[in-house]
């Protein structure tokens, strides 16, 4: 396969081009992977704290303000987004862990 045919361009100097960013996205979401997994840290020290205190895993009002900071960055879509990482940090939401 060439450069073209992998990215879809119609010319070898887009195609370049493709290329190139493709690099760089490559890198980005390697390094939001890890800023994800450092989250997943970080409220895991945070939830234990709390239930180790005798509280519960979730705080949703918290998360509301998780939510809005998101939605107020990002627009609807972050708000999508918020949610995904919220589960990836405390689990899919159920009522045993409220
Ligand atoms: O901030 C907290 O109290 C947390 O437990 C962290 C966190 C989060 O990942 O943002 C996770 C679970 C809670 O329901 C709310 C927020």
């Amino acid at each position: 396969m060439t450069a073209i045919d992998v990215t879809g361009a119609r010319t070898t100097e887009a195609a370049d081009v493709i290329t190139g960013a493709r690099e760089r996205i490559d890198a980005l979401d390697d390094r939001i992977i890890g800023l994800i997994q450092e989250r997943v840290a970080v409220s895991a020290v945070i939830q234990e704290a709390r239930i180790a205190s005798g509280g519960r895993r979730v705080n949703l009002s918290r998360e509301m303000d998780v939510l809005g900071h998101y939605r107020e960055a990002l627009g609807k879509p972050g708000t999508a987004l918020a949610m995904t990482l919220l589960e990836l940090c405390r689990g899919k939401m159920s009522t045993t862990r409220l």
